[in-house]
């Protein structure tokens, strides 16, 4: 990340009182001015300093240049430096050894491809030999054994010299006739000769072969001979050997193709071109290409031209990576990637092979673009995870809770909105657990996860409070330390809470706003006492997911979405501005996204897969990891966390309300509560219609709940007025229950 230091006109030297040493640090090379020099009006007054600006047209009159003298000064006038020439030289001077062979990363990118490309060809051949070419030498060796005994016959009868002696005849040339017949007669008996001696030695050769040589060898020349017959048979126009149709293009890219490139884009135009400050080389599995746009284009325009970039130099827009450069913004670094490389699978992830991985440090998390490892670490932040539906978010934050469940001294509490089958093996180590939003079996998992913040919350506070007033040789910082976290009588181990798809809590319609609390506390302030908070939600909208949750958490990780807009909402405002752009991202980039703040760089990952089987088995030896160490805690431990009985009531009347239901008639509330707990509520339920109503009011009443009149439709569709209860009563309910529990 680059610092952008701002100066602060008040701090500037005072340069109108000081003569001397100041002048060495200042950041141009000062000059006096002589008194006999002549001064313009409102001109610095002798003995005042000036700075010497590089840019010679300030002092264009002092200098004698007069309007409309080039901008560019003759290069005479300034004869250069020896450093500067050395300099010069330095630049212009070639390599003895290409950068491919002195850099070992770009070695192995070409050995990577040389073997890449070579076996792909030997492959291609050697399928194709037995069913492909050998059929074909067999069909043209009839026709090569033809052509060749003709060719024969010709050379043996001299027929080259034909038209010669038929051109003597038509001359009527008797003494040039006789010349060429003579000739003619003397080489066909030479070479009748040595044809039917070489026919002779080939036959008693064959002859030979057939007899005595083993069958192989006899094998071997048969197919030799068909080899020389089916190539000298084979059509000119049809050849014999394909050429190997290899997969991945790679082109070789030189200035013309860029120039043409962003001379198509509009980034230039024709005869001022772009500027090339390092040549085009290769870098891992693509090119590297840094252009200086003409003075007033930015690195933004090249950015919105990305894909009038890619059809110019002609690949795919998914095969160029533009990244801004720091020295200026009118500089393009370019990366042109040999083919898609988001398309390519990372593979399954190295957790699979390791015993057990220490959270305190970075663990691998997947590979950028060019292949090279991408490590995450979860340390003091928060991690928003965005993406549209089946694009790989529950598996790329799954891998990240997979090395916190490896880690035996890493608390983990899992909370998966959808309760898909995805997080339920983390039951074996989570702390804290619950799937979706519907009560079942009389428990509720939304006031599961709301009993699980506000217990982490009281935590966290307690952690601040602690830290601050543990022993300095213990906590030297007042900060958690990887000693301290493993303490088990502190009882401050690292903490990941991971909740997926977390709109579907945000948006409940009683515990939503509690729960948006909570996690806003908790993303805000936690990560620093060692509770790390990762969200997901395939809706970051204001709606589902607002912005003062989206905006605590320092890291964002956006896998493919619906436009740059979405992108924005999930990697933060600005994002697109700088390149990051997840819309950009194709449905064939599953688990590939775009990872930002959590470390100085942005950029692309494509994370390891670890599917359920792979997840469970990862699993399974973390809680052996966790038993080891005694660090088993919470549900996967089978203790029970403290259940509030006292006012299921409340809770279950708070689980059946809809989310857009205002009002609804107590029977209708009595209804529901019998089918989401018949044992409880069944007898109710059995009441007739006042009766039931009667029964939901005696209820509510200790909570101060009253049923009102309430307007609604008959299932015949018909307007009545009954007792019914407002949403809005039972949420301010709830509210103030979690309040007193939380206080406790
Ligand atoms: N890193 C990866 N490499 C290859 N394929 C992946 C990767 N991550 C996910 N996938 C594939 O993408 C599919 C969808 O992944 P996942 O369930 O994580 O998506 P999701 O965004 O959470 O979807 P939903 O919102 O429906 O839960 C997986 O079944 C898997 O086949």
């Amino acid at each position: 990340m680059s610092e952008i230091h701002t100066i602060d006109q008040s701090e500037e030297p005072d340069l109108t009182e000081t003569s001397e040493e100041t002048a060495a640090v200042l950041p141009f090379p000062l000059r006096k001015k002589t008194q006999d020099e002549p001064t313009a009006p409102g001109e610095v007054k002798p003995g005042e300093w000036e700075a010497e600006l590089p840019d010679d047209t300030a002092d264009e009159d002092d200098d004698g240049v007069s309007e409309g003298d080039p901008v560019d000064p003759p290069r005479e006038k300034y004869p250069p430096s020896i450093s500067e020439w050395m300099e010069a030289h330095d630049k212009a001077r070639p390599t003895v050894l290409p950068d491919w062979v002195k850099l070992p990363d770009q070695r192995a990118a070409v050995r990577k491809w040389a073997v890449r490309h070579y076996s792909t060809m030997v492959g291609y051949h050697a399928l194709r030999l037995p069913c492909v070419y050998t059929p074909k030498l067999l069909a043209y060796s009839p026709r090569g054994a033809w052509r060749w005994s003709t060719a024969v016959g010709r050379w043996v009868s001299d027929a080259e010299g034909l038209p010669v002696r038929l051109a003597a005849v038509r001359a009527e040339d008797a003494g040039e006739y006789l010349k060429l017949s003579r000739q003619r007669d003397a080489r066909v008996k030479l070479r009748s000769v040595i044809a039917t001696v070489s026919g002779f030695v080939g036959l008693v050769a064959a002859l030979t072969l057939y007899v005595i040589a083993p069958s192989w060898l006899l094998m071997l020349s048969v197919a030799a001979l068909t080899s020389v017959l089916g190539f000298a048979g084979a059509p000119a126009d049809r050849p014999l050997i394909d050429r190997a149709k290899v997969t991945f293009r790679r082109r070789k890219l030189s200035s013309d193709i860029i120039t043409r490139a962003f001379t198509a884009a509009g980034l230039t135009v024709k005869d001022q071109g772009i500027a090339f400050p390092r040549p085009i080389g290769r870098d891992g599995d693509g090119w590297r290409v840094v252009v200086d746009l003409p003075y007033g284009k930015s690195f933004a325009d090249a950015l919105a031209k990305r894909k009038a970039l890619a059809s110019g130099i002609d690949i795919a827009a998914t095969q160029l990576f533009l990244d801004p450069d720091l020295s200026s913004e009118r500089r393009v670094s370019m990366w042109i990637a040999d083919r898609d490389p988001l398309a390519v699978p990372s593979g399954r992830t190295p957790l699979l092979g390791a015993t057990r991985v220490d959270f305190w440090q970075p663990f691998p998390w997947g590979v950028d673009e060019r292949g090279n490892p991408v490590m995450a670490s979860m340390l003091w932040l928060s991690l928003l995870v965005g993406a549209v539906p089946r694009q790989g978010k529950t598996f790329s934050a799954r891998t990240i809770a997979l090395a916190a469940a490896l880690d035996p001294h890493v608390r983990l509490i899992v909370f998966d909105g959808k309760a898909s089958p995805d997080w339920r093996a983390f039951a074996k180590v989570a702390h804290r657990i619950g799937f979706g939003i519907v009560p079942r079996n009389g428990v509720d998992p939304v006031e599961q996860l709301v009993a699980a913040l506000m217990e982490l919350k009281a935590d966290v506070e307690d952690r601040y409070h602690r830290l601050s007033e543990l022993p300095l040789h213990i906590c030297p910082e007042g900060k958690l330390t990887p000693e301290i976290s493993r303490d088990k009588k502190l009882n401050m181990p690292l903490t990941l809470v991971v909740v997926d798809e977390v709109q579907e809590y945000l948006q409940h319609p009683v515990h939503g706003k509690t729960v948006l609390e909570l996690l806003v506390y908790l993303a805000r302030v936690a990560p620093a006492v060692g509770v790390s908070v990762m969200n997901s939600t395939q809706k970051p909208d204001d709606t589902a997911c607002p912005s003062v949750l989206r905006d605590q958490h320092q890291a964002r990780f956006s896998l493919r979405v619906g436009s740059w807009q979405v992108s924005d909402v999930v990697l933060g405002a600005g994002s697109y501005s700088e390149g990051l752009d997840a819309s950009r991202l194709l449905k064939s980039h599953k688990g590939v996204g775009l990872l930002k703040g959590m470390s100085d760089e942005a950029g692309i990952v494509r994370t390891y897969l670890a599917d359920g089987r792979d997840a469970d088995s990862v699993l399974t030896r973390a809680r052996a990891l966790r038993e080891d160490e005694g660090t088993l805690s919470g549900d996967a431990a089978g203790e029970v966390a403290a259940v509030h009985n006292g006012d299921a009531i409340l809770t279950d009347v708070a689980a059946v309300l809809g989310r857009k239901e205002d009002k609804v008639w107590s029977e209708t509330v009595v209804d529901r509560l019998a089918d989401l707990n018949p044992d409880a509520y069944g007898e109710w339920a059995a009441l007739e219609g006042r009766a039931k109503a009667d029964q939901l009011a005696a209820a509510l009443k200790p909570y101060g709940i009253k049923t009102d009149q309430v307007w609604g439709k008959t299932d015949s569709g018909k307007g009545a007025n009954r007792r019914g209860i407002e949403r809005q009563h039972i949420i301010d309910a709830v509210t103030e229950r979690n309040k007193k529990r939380a206080a406790k």
